[in-house]
């Protein structure tokens, strides 16, 4: 018994939406998962080849276990997983929410519990990963703003305005989500956060109706400053694209960073980014994750 599950990238915090806001893009990695056999079995294609735990400890492996868990259902023996990854580890494009969304996207097919819905797949996954601004893009697609309801992480999908263009530029180095964590204060000015709010509901607006609102509806007062130390390279490309008048920001805990394209902007990306990054311009998803079994493929 097999399912396939494909994931997309997603970008959080969008600038000042910290913990809340995301993206999902279009660039997916794509995972089979089959019930078979005595022991745990991984392929991998692609990013983390050679790198992630090849066993019980690998993401999608241990999400799956949880997931079954939950559902109260027995744990299978065996379980055979091939990757097909596009979605580069520790660079701020979600690969760790794109595994676990696949691991409880997965489980939930095998064990057919069709009455543990999104909702529920969401709660799990955003307790898995700790926050939930990455896996909510990642299950619905498009923008999403994640919130918490009498301690239970929810979302909603807005659409995406079609000048709204993101463009990623994926550095050659790493920085883990708990390490730039790690870097945050425990408190921030009042005016500051209160600014910060201005500016996470003024990208609501920007992205949904009035892309030329931006460049000031991407200022964060959150984290981006905090974790520079972590990332000079990535604050210093930010800075100078911002100040040639393109609304970059770091894509969620870095370091690669996300542009946005509108107008003229596309042309004045690729003069301030040196060799050493990719640019990728990728479409928003609007689908999400997806799950297949072999006899609809
Ligand atoms: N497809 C995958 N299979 C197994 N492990 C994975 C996979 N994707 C991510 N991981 C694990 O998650 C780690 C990266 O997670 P981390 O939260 O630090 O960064 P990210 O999710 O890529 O970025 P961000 O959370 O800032 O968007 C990898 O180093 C690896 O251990
Ligand atoms: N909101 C999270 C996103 C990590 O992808 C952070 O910035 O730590």
């Amino acid at each position: 018994m097999s399912v396939l599950v494909r994931v997309p990238a997603t970008s959080a915090n969008l600038g000042p939406g910290f913990d809340s806001l995301g993206l999902a893009l279009d660039l997916h990695d794509e995972v089979e998962v089959e019930l078979a056999g005595d022991d745990v079995e991984i392929e991998i294609d692609g990013h983390g080849a050679g790198e992630v735990d090849p066993g019980e400890g690998h993401l999608i492996i241990s999400t799956l276990r949880e997931t079954f868990d939950t559902l109260g259902v027995d744990q299978p023996k065996g379980i055979r997983l091939r990757c097909r990854n596009r979605i580069p580890h520790a660079r701020g494009l979600g690969s760790s929410s794109a595994a676990i969304v696949a691991g409880v996207l997965a489980a939930r097919a095998l064990a057919d519990a069709p009455g543990f819905d999104d909702a529920r797949a969401l709660e799990l996954a955003a307790r898995l990963e700790g926050h939930p601004d990455n896996v909510a893009p990642c299950l619905y697609g498009g923008f999403t703003i994640a919130y918490t309801a009498q301690g239970t992480p929810k979302a909603v999908t807005l659409p995406v305005h079609e000048d709204v263009r993101p463009v990623v530029l994926i550095p050659d180095f790493r920085l883990s989500t708990e390490a730039a964590r790690g870097l945050l204060p425990a408190t921030v000015p009042h005016a500051e956060a209160a600014a910060n709010a201005a500016n996470a509901a003024l990208l609501v607006h920007a992205l949904t109706r009035r892309p030329d609102l931006l460049m000031t509806a991407t200022e964060d007062y959150l984290h981006q400053k905090y974790r520079a130390p972590a990332m000079p390279r990535a604050a210093d490309l930010v800075e100078r694209l911002r100040s040639a008048g393109v609304p970059a920001v770091v894509s969620g805990a870095g370091p690669t960073i996300l542009a946005f394209s509108t107008g003229s902007a596309q042309d004045l990306i690729a003069p301030e980014v040196g060799s050493d990054w990719h640019i990728q311009p990728l479409n928003v998803d609007p689908v999400g994750a997806f799950v297949q079994f072999p006899e609809t493929r």
